[in-house]
Protein backbone atom coordinates (compact mmCIF):
# COMPACT_ATOMS: atom_id res chain seq x y z
CA UNK A 1 0.00 0.00 0.00
CA UNK A 2 2.82 2.26 1.02
CA UNK A 3 4.59 1.77 -2.37
CA UNK A 4 1.37 2.44 -4.21
CA UNK A 5 0.48 5.88 -2.44
CA UNK A 6 3.91 7.18 -2.83
CA UNK A 7 3.75 8.78 -6.07
CA UNK A 8 1.13 9.20 -7.96
CA UNK A 9 1.10 9.80 -12.29
CA UNK A 10 2.74 13.26 -13.48
CA UNK A 11 0.46 15.63 -13.59
CA UNK A 12 -0.30 15.93 -17.21
CA UNK A 13 0.24 19.29 -18.72
CA UNK A 14 1.28 19.52 -21.85
CA UNK A 15 0.25 16.94 -24.98
CA UNK A 16 2.68 16.09 -27.58
CA UNK A 17 3.55 19.01 -29.52
CA UNK A 18 3.09 21.31 -26.47
CA UNK A 19 -0.54 21.35 -26.57
CA UNK A 20 -2.43 22.34 -23.52
CA UNK A 21 -4.06 19.58 -21.08
CA UNK A 22 -7.07 20.49 -18.88
CA UNK A 23 -5.73 20.52 -15.21
CA UNK A 24 -5.52 17.40 -13.22
CA UNK A 25 -6.23 17.41 -9.96
CA UNK A 26 -2.85 16.03 -7.18
CA UNK A 27 -3.45 13.15 -5.22
CA UNK A 28 -3.31 10.39 -8.40
CA UNK A 29 -1.73 7.22 -7.21
CA UNK A 30 -0.17 4.51 -9.16
CA UNK A 31 -2.66 1.67 -11.13
CA UNK A 32 -5.22 3.97 -9.37
CA UNK A 33 -4.56 7.23 -10.84
CA UNK A 34 -7.96 8.89 -9.52
CA UNK A 35 -10.01 6.46 -8.98
CA UNK A 36 -9.75 6.86 -4.61
CA UNK A 37 -10.81 10.43 -5.27
CA UNK A 38 -14.17 9.77 -6.15
CA UNK A 39 -15.94 7.94 -2.91
CA UNK A 40 -19.39 6.80 -2.99
CA UNK A 41 -21.12 9.41 -4.80
CA UNK A 42 -18.66 10.17 -7.73
CA UNK A 43 -21.33 13.06 -9.04
CA UNK A 44 -20.46 15.42 -5.71
CA UNK A 45 -16.82 14.52 -5.55
CA UNK A 46 -16.29 15.31 -8.95
CA UNK A 47 -18.58 18.74 -8.63
CA UNK A 48 -15.96 19.47 -5.10
CA UNK A 49 -12.69 18.74 -7.50
CA UNK A 50 -14.24 20.74 -10.22
CA UNK A 51 -14.92 23.80 -7.90
CA UNK A 52 -10.79 23.94 -7.27
CA UNK A 53 -9.55 22.58 -10.80
CA UNK A 54 -12.27 24.12 -13.04
CA UNK A 55 -15.35 23.02 -15.67
CA UNK A 56 -13.04 20.83 -17.55
CA UNK A 57 -10.55 18.26 -15.73
CA UNK A 58 -8.48 15.57 -16.67
CA UNK A 59 -8.03 12.43 -14.31
CA UNK A 60 -6.91 9.12 -14.43
CA UNK A 61 -9.63 6.68 -13.60
CA UNK A 62 -7.34 3.55 -13.51
CA UNK A 63 -6.29 3.18 -16.65
CA UNK A 64 -8.51 5.62 -18.41
CA UNK A 65 -7.69 8.88 -18.97
CA UNK A 66 -11.27 10.95 -18.34
CA UNK A 67 -12.40 14.07 -18.89
CA UNK A 68 -14.86 15.40 -17.07
CA UNK A 69 -17.15 18.43 -18.09
CA UNK A 70 -18.96 20.52 -15.23
CA UNK A 71 -20.17 23.57 -16.77
CA UNK A 72 -23.44 24.11 -19.18
CA UNK A 73 -20.54 25.92 -21.75
CA UNK A 74 -18.46 22.82 -21.82
CA UNK A 75 -21.50 20.31 -22.04
CA UNK A 76 -22.49 22.52 -24.93
CA UNK A 77 -19.20 22.27 -26.85
CA UNK A 78 -19.39 18.54 -25.95
CA UNK A 79 -22.66 17.43 -26.85
CA UNK A 80 -23.72 20.16 -29.61
CA UNK A 81 -20.72 22.39 -31.27
CA UNK A 82 -18.46 19.12 -31.67
CA UNK A 83 -20.56 16.34 -30.98
CA UNK A 84 -19.40 13.80 -33.32
CA UNK A 85 -15.55 14.18 -31.88
CA UNK A 86 -17.41 13.09 -28.32
CA UNK A 87 -20.05 10.60 -29.94
CA UNK A 88 -17.97 7.19 -28.95
CA UNK A 89 -18.57 4.75 -26.01
CA UNK A 90 -15.51 3.51 -24.11
CA UNK A 91 -15.39 -0.78 -24.30
CA UNK A 92 -16.45 -1.64 -20.54
CA UNK A 93 -15.79 -5.44 -20.23
CA UNK A 94 -18.57 -6.04 -18.46
CA UNK A 95 -21.22 -5.24 -21.02
CA UNK A 96 -19.27 -6.84 -23.48
CA UNK A 97 -19.98 -9.35 -21.75
CA UNK A 98 -23.53 -8.98 -20.58
CA UNK A 99 -24.81 -7.38 -23.78
CA UNK A 100 -23.14 -9.47 -26.59
CA UNK A 101 -20.17 -7.55 -27.34
CA UNK A 102 -21.93 -4.38 -27.10
CA UNK A 103 -23.89 -5.05 -30.25
CA UNK A 104 -27.03 -2.41 -28.88
CA UNK A 105 -27.11 0.46 -29.01
CA UNK A 106 -25.88 2.35 -25.55
CA UNK A 107 -22.88 0.55 -25.51
CA UNK A 108 -22.20 0.19 -29.12
CA UNK A 109 -18.83 2.03 -30.24
CA UNK A 110 -19.40 5.11 -32.52
CA UNK A 111 -19.59 3.96 -36.45
CA UNK A 112 -21.86 2.17 -38.95
CA UNK A 113 -23.31 -0.20 -36.50
CA UNK A 114 -24.50 2.23 -33.96
CA UNK A 115 -25.73 4.69 -36.42
CA UNK A 116 -28.03 1.89 -37.91
CA UNK A 117 -29.23 0.24 -34.94
CA UNK A 118 -30.16 2.91 -33.44
CA UNK A 119 -32.18 4.53 -36.46
CA UNK A 120 -33.69 1.15 -35.89
CA UNK A 121 -34.63 2.15 -32.29
CA UNK A 122 -35.64 5.65 -33.33
CA UNK A 123 -37.92 4.76 -36.34
CA UNK A 124 -39.07 1.65 -35.00
CA UNK A 125 -38.98 1.50 -31.18
CA UNK A 126 -39.09 4.27 -29.59
CA UNK A 127 -41.31 6.79 -32.51
CA UNK A 128 -43.99 8.61 -30.77
CA UNK A 129 -46.70 6.21 -33.02
CA UNK A 130 -44.90 3.16 -31.67
CA UNK A 131 -45.52 4.47 -27.80
CA UNK A 132 -48.66 5.53 -28.29
CA UNK A 133 -49.68 2.02 -28.82
CA UNK A 134 -48.57 0.92 -25.45
CA UNK A 135 -51.65 3.09 -24.10
CA UNK A 136 -53.14 0.43 -23.43
CA UNK A 137 -50.00 -1.33 -21.52
CA UNK A 138 -49.63 1.91 -19.50
CA UNK A 139 -53.17 2.16 -18.53
CA UNK A 140 -53.32 -1.19 -17.35
CA UNK A 141 -50.20 -0.98 -15.63
CA UNK A 142 -50.98 2.34 -13.52
CA UNK A 143 -54.46 0.69 -12.74
CA UNK A 144 -52.51 -2.39 -11.15
CA UNK A 145 -50.28 0.04 -9.47
CA UNK A 146 -52.99 1.82 -8.03
CA UNK A 147 -54.58 -1.76 -6.91
CA UNK A 148 -51.04 -2.13 -5.10
CA UNK A 149 -51.68 0.56 -2.82
CA UNK A 150 -55.06 -0.13 -1.99
CA UNK A 151 -54.46 -3.63 -0.85
CA UNK A 152 -52.04 -2.23 2.18
CA UNK A 153 -54.73 -2.37 5.25
CA UNK A 154 -55.62 0.95 6.12
CA UNK A 155 -52.79 3.01 8.10
CA UNK A 156 -50.31 0.91 7.59
CA UNK A 157 -47.18 1.39 5.37
CA UNK A 158 -46.56 0.82 1.54
CA UNK A 159 -43.82 0.49 0.39
CA UNK A 160 -44.27 2.45 -2.91
CA UNK A 161 -40.77 2.49 -3.97
CA UNK A 162 -41.64 -1.68 -4.44
CA UNK A 163 -44.69 -0.84 -6.53
CA UNK A 164 -42.96 1.38 -8.91
CA UNK A 165 -40.00 -0.51 -9.18
CA UNK A 166 -42.86 -3.02 -10.72
CA UNK A 167 -44.72 -0.87 -12.51
CA UNK A 168 -41.80 0.67 -14.73
CA UNK A 169 -40.27 -2.98 -15.32
CA UNK A 170 -43.62 -4.44 -16.39
CA UNK A 171 -44.46 -1.23 -18.93
CA UNK A 172 -40.94 -1.91 -20.82
CA UNK A 173 -41.23 -6.08 -20.41
CA UNK A 174 -44.56 -5.61 -22.19
CA UNK A 175 -43.28 -3.13 -24.92
CA UNK A 176 -41.02 -5.43 -25.38
CA UNK A 177 -42.30 -9.08 -25.14
CA UNK A 178 -45.93 -8.47 -25.52
CA UNK A 179 -48.51 -9.78 -23.46
CA UNK A 180 -47.54 -13.33 -22.73
CA UNK A 181 -46.30 -14.96 -19.46
CA UNK A 182 -42.83 -14.26 -20.25
CA UNK A 183 -41.01 -14.85 -16.60
CA UNK A 184 -38.48 -17.32 -15.93
CA UNK A 185 -38.62 -21.07 -15.78
CA UNK A 186 -41.87 -21.69 -13.11
CA UNK A 187 -42.13 -17.65 -12.70
CA UNK A 188 -45.38 -16.57 -13.16
CA UNK A 189 -45.54 -13.21 -11.22
CA UNK A 190 -42.12 -12.37 -13.19
CA UNK A 191 -40.16 -11.55 -9.71
CA UNK A 192 -37.41 -14.04 -10.25
CA UNK A 193 -36.89 -11.96 -13.93
CA UNK A 194 -37.03 -8.36 -12.07
CA UNK A 195 -34.13 -10.12 -10.00
CA UNK A 196 -31.85 -11.13 -12.75
CA UNK A 197 -32.48 -7.34 -14.53
CA UNK A 198 -31.82 -5.85 -11.18
CA UNK A 199 -28.49 -8.35 -11.40
CA UNK A 200 -27.94 -7.24 -14.76
CA UNK A 201 -28.10 -3.57 -14.09
CA UNK A 202 -25.60 -3.95 -11.25
CA UNK A 203 -23.14 -5.75 -12.92
CA UNK A 204 -22.91 -3.48 -16.05
CA UNK A 205 -21.17 -0.91 -13.74
CA UNK A 206 -19.82 -3.84 -11.24
CA UNK A 207 -16.27 -2.42 -10.61
CA UNK A 208 -13.54 -4.95 -12.40
CA UNK A 209 -10.33 -5.54 -11.19
CA UNK A 210 -9.54 -6.78 -14.30
CA UNK A 211 -10.69 -3.54 -15.84
CA UNK A 212 -7.83 -1.51 -13.56
CA UNK A 213 -5.16 -4.18 -13.84
CA UNK A 214 -5.57 -6.91 -16.80
CA UNK A 215 -3.06 -8.53 -15.30
CA UNK A 216 -5.24 -9.09 -11.90
CA UNK A 217 -8.02 -10.31 -13.42
CA UNK A 218 -8.26 -13.62 -11.53
CA UNK A 219 -9.09 -11.35 -7.98
CA UNK A 220 -12.35 -11.25 -10.39
CA UNK A 221 -12.60 -15.26 -10.11
CA UNK A 222 -12.20 -14.97 -6.37
CA UNK A 223 -14.68 -12.37 -5.42
CA UNK A 224 -17.31 -14.30 -7.29
CA UNK A 225 -18.09 -11.59 -10.14
CA UNK A 226 -16.76 -13.84 -13.03
CA UNK A 227 -19.15 -16.90 -12.02
CA UNK A 228 -22.39 -14.34 -11.23
CA UNK A 229 -21.88 -12.25 -14.61
CA UNK A 230 -22.09 -16.08 -16.44
CA UNK A 231 -24.72 -16.47 -14.40
CA UNK A 232 -26.76 -13.54 -15.09
CA UNK A 233 -26.04 -13.62 -18.36
CA UNK A 234 -27.11 -17.25 -19.22
CA UNK A 235 -30.39 -16.59 -17.64
CA UNK A 236 -31.35 -13.34 -19.43
CA UNK A 237 -29.93 -14.94 -22.95
CA UNK A 238 -32.21 -18.53 -22.33
CA UNK A 239 -35.12 -16.11 -21.64
CA UNK A 240 -34.09 -13.92 -24.94
CA UNK A 241 -34.17 -17.13 -26.99
CA UNK A 242 -37.61 -18.57 -25.76
CA UNK A 243 -39.31 -15.49 -26.54
CA UNK A 244 -37.94 -15.08 -29.72
CA UNK A 245 -38.65 -18.54 -30.79
CA UNK A 246 -42.23 -18.15 -29.31
CA UNK A 247 -42.71 -14.82 -31.76
CA UNK A 248 -41.21 -16.85 -34.57
CA UNK A 249 -43.55 -19.67 -34.61
CA UNK A 250 -46.73 -17.26 -34.23
CA UNK A 251 -45.52 -15.42 -36.89
CA UNK A 252 -45.21 -18.89 -39.20
CA UNK A 253 -49.02 -18.90 -38.63
CA UNK A 254 -49.24 -15.57 -41.15
CA UNK A 255 -48.07 -12.58 -42.04
CA UNK A 256 -47.34 -9.65 -39.67
CA UNK A 257 -45.90 -7.02 -41.00
CA UNK A 258 -48.98 -4.83 -42.38
CA UNK A 259 -48.70 -1.78 -44.58
CA UNK A 260 -48.02 2.18 -43.68
CA UNK A 261 -51.37 3.68 -42.36
CA UNK A 262 -52.07 -0.09 -40.76
CA UNK A 263 -52.95 -0.56 -37.00
CA UNK A 264 -50.13 -2.34 -35.65
CA UNK A 265 -51.08 -2.15 -32.48
CA UNK A 266 -50.26 -5.38 -31.20
CA UNK A 267 -46.52 -5.57 -32.24
CA UNK A 268 -44.11 -5.75 -29.76
CA UNK A 269 -40.19 -4.85 -30.10
CA UNK A 270 -39.44 -8.15 -30.80
CA UNK A 271 -42.02 -8.90 -33.32
CA UNK A 272 -40.60 -5.54 -35.03
CA UNK A 273 -36.80 -6.18 -35.00
CA UNK A 274 -38.25 -9.36 -36.13
CA UNK A 275 -39.49 -7.61 -39.18
CA UNK A 276 -36.36 -5.67 -39.25
CA UNK A 277 -34.23 -9.16 -39.47
CA UNK A 278 -36.34 -10.47 -42.14
CA UNK A 279 -37.27 -8.03 -44.63
CA UNK A 280 -35.94 -4.45 -43.98
CA UNK A 281 -35.25 -2.64 -47.17
CA UNK A 282 -34.91 0.85 -46.33
CA UNK A 283 -32.67 0.80 -43.17
CA UNK A 284 -30.05 -1.88 -45.16
CA UNK A 285 -29.52 -3.50 -41.93
CA UNK A 286 -29.56 -7.28 -41.14
CA UNK A 287 -29.62 -8.01 -37.73
CA UNK A 288 -28.25 -10.82 -36.46
CA UNK A 289 -30.11 -13.06 -33.44
CA UNK A 290 -27.38 -11.72 -31.10
CA UNK A 291 -28.14 -8.06 -32.77
CA UNK A 292 -31.86 -8.59 -31.56
CA UNK A 293 -31.11 -10.13 -27.98
CA UNK A 294 -28.79 -7.05 -27.46
CA UNK A 295 -31.27 -4.41 -28.30
CA UNK A 296 -33.63 -6.12 -26.03
CA UNK A 297 -31.40 -6.49 -23.12
CA UNK A 298 -30.74 -2.55 -23.90
CA UNK A 299 -34.55 -1.27 -23.31
CA UNK A 300 -34.44 -3.35 -20.06
CA UNK A 301 -30.87 -1.62 -18.81
CA UNK A 302 -31.31 2.23 -20.43
CA UNK A 303 -35.49 1.63 -19.85
CA UNK A 304 -36.44 0.75 -16.25
CA UNK A 305 -34.32 1.64 -13.78
CA UNK A 306 -34.45 5.47 -14.98
CA UNK A 307 -37.94 5.97 -15.15
CA UNK A 308 -38.93 4.74 -12.17
CA UNK A 309 -35.97 6.72 -10.07
CA UNK A 310 -37.79 10.08 -11.36
CA UNK A 311 -40.92 8.30 -10.16
CA UNK A 312 -39.01 7.86 -6.78
CA UNK A 313 -37.29 11.38 -6.25
CA UNK A 314 -40.35 13.04 -7.71
CA UNK A 315 -42.55 11.70 -4.77
CA UNK A 316 -39.49 12.19 -2.22
CA UNK A 317 -39.39 16.00 -3.36
CA UNK A 318 -43.33 16.14 -2.95
CA UNK A 319 -43.55 14.94 0.68
CA UNK A 320 -40.55 17.56 1.66
CA UNK A 321 -42.52 20.39 -0.64
CA UNK A 322 -46.54 19.47 0.81
CA UNK A 323 -47.70 23.15 -0.78
CA UNK A 324 -46.40 21.96 -3.89
CA UNK A 325 -48.23 18.31 -3.40
CA UNK A 326 -51.27 20.20 -2.83
CA UNK A 327 -50.84 22.20 -5.91
CA UNK A 328 -50.44 19.30 -8.21
CA UNK A 329 -52.79 17.19 -6.45
CA UNK A 330 -55.47 19.97 -7.00
CA UNK A 331 -54.34 19.95 -10.57
CA UNK A 332 -54.20 16.42 -10.85
CA UNK A 333 -57.77 15.78 -9.67
CA UNK A 334 -59.66 19.19 -11.39
CA UNK A 335 -58.32 17.92 -14.67
CA UNK A 336 -59.46 14.50 -14.08
CA UNK A 337 -62.58 14.96 -11.95
CA UNK A 338 -65.18 12.52 -10.32
CA UNK A 339 -64.30 9.99 -13.11
CA UNK A 340 -61.80 7.97 -11.06
CA UNK A 341 -60.02 7.12 -14.23
CA UNK A 342 -56.69 9.09 -14.91
CA UNK A 343 -56.08 8.48 -18.41
CA UNK A 344 -53.42 9.60 -21.23
CA UNK A 345 -55.78 11.97 -22.54
CA UNK A 346 -55.86 14.23 -19.52
CA UNK A 347 -52.13 15.04 -19.38
CA UNK A 348 -52.32 17.29 -21.50
CA UNK A 349 -54.42 19.59 -19.08
CA UNK A 350 -51.54 19.11 -16.39
CA UNK A 351 -48.42 21.82 -17.21
CA UNK A 352 -47.74 21.64 -13.28
CA UNK A 353 -47.27 18.14 -13.51
CA UNK A 354 -44.78 18.73 -16.26
CA UNK A 355 -43.25 21.16 -14.35
CA UNK A 356 -42.61 18.95 -11.12
CA UNK A 357 -40.79 16.53 -13.57
CA UNK A 358 -39.00 18.65 -15.06
CA UNK A 359 -37.81 19.77 -11.61
CA UNK A 360 -37.09 16.95 -10.28
CA UNK A 361 -34.90 15.69 -13.22
CA UNK A 362 -32.86 19.17 -12.98
CA UNK A 363 -32.30 18.27 -9.07
CA UNK A 364 -31.74 14.34 -9.77
CA UNK A 365 -31.06 13.35 -12.89
CA UNK A 366 -31.04 9.46 -13.01
CA UNK A 367 -27.57 8.91 -14.64
CA UNK A 368 -26.16 11.89 -13.14
CA UNK A 369 -22.63 11.26 -15.01
CA UNK A 370 -24.64 10.31 -17.97
CA UNK A 371 -23.33 7.01 -20.36
CA UNK A 372 -19.38 7.60 -20.54
CA UNK A 373 -18.61 9.08 -23.92
CA UNK A 374 -15.10 8.45 -25.84
CA UNK A 375 -13.51 10.98 -28.29
CA UNK A 376 -13.45 9.67 -32.08
CA UNK A 377 -10.60 11.81 -32.67
CA UNK A 378 -8.40 14.64 -31.18
CA UNK A 379 -10.76 17.80 -30.19
CA UNK A 380 -10.62 20.44 -27.93
CA UNK A 381 -12.88 21.25 -25.05
CA UNK A 382 -12.74 25.21 -23.85
CA UNK A 383 -9.40 25.59 -25.48
CA UNK A 384 -7.98 22.09 -23.97
CA UNK A 385 -6.60 19.56 -26.18
CA UNK A 386 -8.38 16.30 -25.79
CA UNK A 387 -6.75 13.88 -27.35
CA UNK A 388 -8.61 11.02 -29.59
CA UNK A 389 -9.94 7.98 -27.25
CA UNK A 390 -10.03 9.73 -24.24
CA UNK A 391 -13.14 8.65 -21.86
CA UNK A 392 -15.90 12.09 -21.04
CA UNK A 393 -18.10 11.92 -18.33
CA UNK A 394 -20.12 15.05 -18.11
CA UNK A 395 -21.10 15.74 -14.74
CA UNK A 396 -25.42 16.07 -15.57
CA UNK A 397 -26.22 16.74 -11.91
CA UNK A 398 -23.50 19.93 -11.25
CA UNK A 399 -24.53 21.04 -14.23
CA UNK A 400 -28.40 21.10 -13.10
CA UNK A 401 -27.25 22.86 -10.09
CA UNK A 402 -25.13 25.43 -10.85
CA UNK A 403 -26.00 28.45 -9.63
CA UNK A 404 -24.22 30.19 -12.37
CA UNK A 405 -27.31 29.25 -14.73
CA UNK A 406 -29.63 29.01 -11.99
CA UNK A 407 -31.40 30.77 -8.68
CA UNK A 408 -31.70 29.24 -5.88
CA UNK A 409 -30.12 26.49 -7.81
CA UNK A 410 -29.94 23.67 -4.54
CA UNK A 411 -34.08 24.49 -4.40
CA UNK A 412 -36.88 22.28 -5.00
CA UNK A 413 -38.88 24.94 -7.19
CA UNK A 414 -41.06 23.64 -9.82
CA UNK A 415 -42.41 27.02 -10.68
CA UNK A 416 -39.48 27.91 -12.57
CA UNK A 417 -41.08 25.52 -15.59
CA UNK A 418 -44.29 26.34 -15.30
CA UNK A 419 -45.69 29.28 -17.08
CA UNK A 420 -43.80 31.50 -19.67
CA UNK A 421 -44.83 31.55 -23.81
CA UNK A 422 -42.73 28.48 -23.99
CA UNK A 423 -42.17 26.44 -21.38
CA UNK A 424 -38.47 23.66 -21.53
CA UNK A 425 -40.42 20.58 -22.95
CA UNK A 426 -37.99 18.05 -20.15
CA UNK A 427 -38.95 14.84 -22.88
CA UNK A 428 -37.40 17.51 -25.75
CA UNK A 429 -33.84 16.15 -25.42
CA UNK A 430 -31.13 18.93 -25.70
CA UNK A 431 -33.29 21.62 -25.83
CA UNK A 432 -31.74 23.50 -23.23
CA UNK A 433 -28.10 22.46 -21.98
CA UNK A 434 -28.41 23.62 -18.94
CA UNK A 435 -30.74 20.18 -18.31
CA UNK A 436 -29.07 17.03 -19.37
CA UNK A 437 -30.92 14.45 -17.88
CA UNK A 438 -31.49 12.84 -20.75
CA UNK A 439 -28.12 13.84 -22.19
CA UNK A 440 -27.88 15.32 -25.82
CA UNK A 441 -26.55 15.63 -29.29
CA UNK A 442 -26.48 11.96 -31.46
CA UNK A 443 -26.14 9.91 -28.33
CA UNK A 444 -28.91 11.23 -26.37
CA UNK A 445 -31.46 9.35 -25.10
CA UNK A 446 -33.78 8.12 -27.78
CA UNK A 447 -35.98 6.49 -24.63
CA UNK A 448 -37.10 10.55 -23.71
CA UNK A 449 -40.60 10.50 -25.39
CA UNK A 450 -41.24 6.84 -24.44
CA UNK A 451 -40.36 7.81 -20.63
CA UNK A 452 -42.45 10.51 -20.63
CA UNK A 453 -45.94 8.96 -20.17
CA UNK A 454 -44.91 6.34 -18.12
CA UNK A 455 -43.46 9.01 -15.94
CA UNK A 456 -46.40 11.04 -16.44
CA UNK A 457 -49.75 8.68 -15.85
CA UNK A 458 -48.08 6.78 -12.87
CA UNK A 459 -47.52 9.89 -11.08
CA UNK A 460 -50.84 11.30 -11.70
CA UNK A 461 -52.15 8.43 -10.58
CA UNK A 462 -51.02 8.23 -7.31
CA UNK A 463 -51.58 11.43 -6.85
CA UNK A 464 -55.11 11.51 -7.67
CA UNK A 465 -55.83 8.34 -5.73
CA UNK A 466 -54.26 9.18 -2.41
CA UNK A 467 -52.82 11.65 -0.08
CA UNK A 468 -49.47 10.63 1.18
CA UNK A 469 -47.33 10.99 4.46
CA UNK A 470 -44.23 9.56 5.71
CA UNK A 471 -44.69 6.15 8.05
CA UNK A 472 -43.37 5.64 10.98
CA UNK A 473 -40.71 2.93 10.83
CA UNK A 474 -38.53 -0.01 13.35
CA UNK A 475 -41.21 1.30 15.98
CA UNK A 476 -39.73 5.11 15.80
CA UNK A 477 -41.89 7.69 15.38
CA UNK A 478 -42.37 9.47 12.24
CA UNK A 479 -39.90 11.44 10.32
CA UNK A 480 -40.48 15.10 10.21
CA UNK A 481 -38.84 15.41 6.44
CA UNK A 482 -37.78 12.18 4.01
CA UNK A 483 -34.34 11.40 4.53
CA UNK A 484 -32.99 12.18 0.44
CA UNK A 485 -29.88 10.30 1.39
CA UNK A 486 -28.47 8.80 -2.16
CA UNK A 487 -27.31 4.80 -3.22
CA UNK A 488 -25.22 4.92 -6.33
CA UNK A 489 -26.06 2.19 -8.91
CA UNK A 490 -26.88 1.98 -12.50
CA UNK A 491 -28.90 5.18 -11.75
CA UNK A 492 -29.08 7.15 -8.13
CA UNK A 493 -31.58 6.37 -6.04
CA UNK A 494 -33.00 7.53 -2.51
CA UNK A 495 -30.82 5.26 -0.19
CA UNK A 496 -33.89 3.88 1.63
CA UNK A 497 -37.25 2.81 -0.20
CA UNK A 498 -40.14 5.10 0.52
CA UNK A 499 -42.27 3.93 2.98
CA UNK A 500 -45.59 5.52 3.15
CA UNK A 501 -49.18 5.69 4.46
CA UNK A 502 -51.21 6.25 1.64
CA UNK A 503 -55.17 7.50 2.41
CA UNK A 504 -57.31 6.87 -0.29
CA UNK A 505 -59.14 10.29 -1.76
CA UNK A 506 -62.83 10.56 -2.64
CA UNK A 507 -64.63 13.79 -4.28
CA UNK A 508 -67.24 13.27 -1.42
C1 LIG B 1 -36.60 9.10 -17.41
C2 LIG B 1 -36.12 8.15 -18.14
C3 LIG B 1 -34.78 8.15 -18.83
C4 LIG B 1 -33.64 8.86 -18.58
C5 LIG B 1 -33.43 9.91 -17.50
C6 LIG B 1 -32.65 8.44 -19.54
C7 LIG B 1 -31.36 8.95 -19.61
C8 LIG B 1 -30.43 8.58 -20.57
C9 LIG B 1 -29.09 9.12 -20.65
C10 LIG B 1 -28.50 10.15 -19.71
C11 LIG B 1 -28.49 8.55 -21.72
C12 LIG B 1 -27.06 8.85 -22.23
C13 LIG B 1 -27.14 10.08 -23.09
C14 LIG B 1 -25.83 10.63 -23.59
O1 LIG B 1 -24.79 9.94 -23.61
O2 LIG B 1 -25.85 11.81 -24.01
C15 LIG B 1 -29.43 7.64 -22.32
C16 LIG B 1 -29.18 6.87 -23.43
C17 LIG B 1 -30.04 5.92 -23.91
N1 LIG B 1 -31.34 5.69 -23.48
FE1 LIG B 1 -32.31 6.67 -22.01
N2 LIG B 1 -33.20 7.50 -20.36
C18 LIG B 1 -34.49 7.28 -19.96
C19 LIG B 1 -35.41 6.41 -20.53
C20 LIG B 1 -35.13 5.56 -21.58
C21 LIG B 1 -36.07 4.60 -22.10
C22 LIG B 1 -37.50 4.41 -21.61
C23 LIG B 1 -35.42 3.93 -23.10
C24 LIG B 1 -35.92 2.82 -23.97
C25 LIG B 1 -36.95 2.05 -23.71
C26 LIG B 1 -34.08 4.49 -23.21
C27 LIG B 1 -33.12 4.09 -24.11
C28 LIG B 1 -31.86 4.64 -24.22
C29 LIG B 1 -30.87 4.20 -25.19
C30 LIG B 1 -31.04 3.07 -26.22
C31 LIG B 1 -29.73 5.01 -25.00
C32 LIG B 1 -28.40 4.94 -25.75
C33 LIG B 1 -28.33 5.98 -26.86
C34 LIG B 1 -27.03 5.91 -27.66
O3 LIG B 1 -25.98 5.57 -27.10
O4 LIG B 1 -27.07 6.23 -28.86
N3 LIG B 1 -33.94 5.48 -22.26
N4 LIG B 1 -30.61 7.68 -21.60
Amino acid sequence: LLLLATKGPPRPQRADGGRRLPPSPPGGLPLLGHLHLLGRLPHRALRSLAASHGPVMLLHLGRAPTVVASSAAAAEEALRARDAAFASRPRMPMADRLVYGSRDISFAPYGEYWRQARRVCVLRLLSARRTRSFCRVRGQEAAALVARVRAAPAGCAVNLSDALISYSKAVVTRAAFGDGDYGLDGDRGGEKLRRVIADLQELIIAPSVREIAPWLGWVDTLTGLEAKTERTFQAIDGLLERVIADHRSRRLGGPQVLADGEADDHRDFVDVLLDVNEMDEDTGLRLDMDNIKAIITDMFVAGTDTSYTVLEWAMAELLNHPQEMRKLQGEIRAAVGATGDVTENHLDGMPYLKAVISETMRLHPPAPLLLPRETTEDTELLGYHIPARTRVLINAWAIGRDPASWERAEEFAPERFAGGDAPMDYAKVGQDLRFLAFGAGRRGCPGAGFAAPSVELALANVLYHFDWALAATHGRRRPPVLDMSEAYGLTVRLKEPLLLVAKPWSRQ
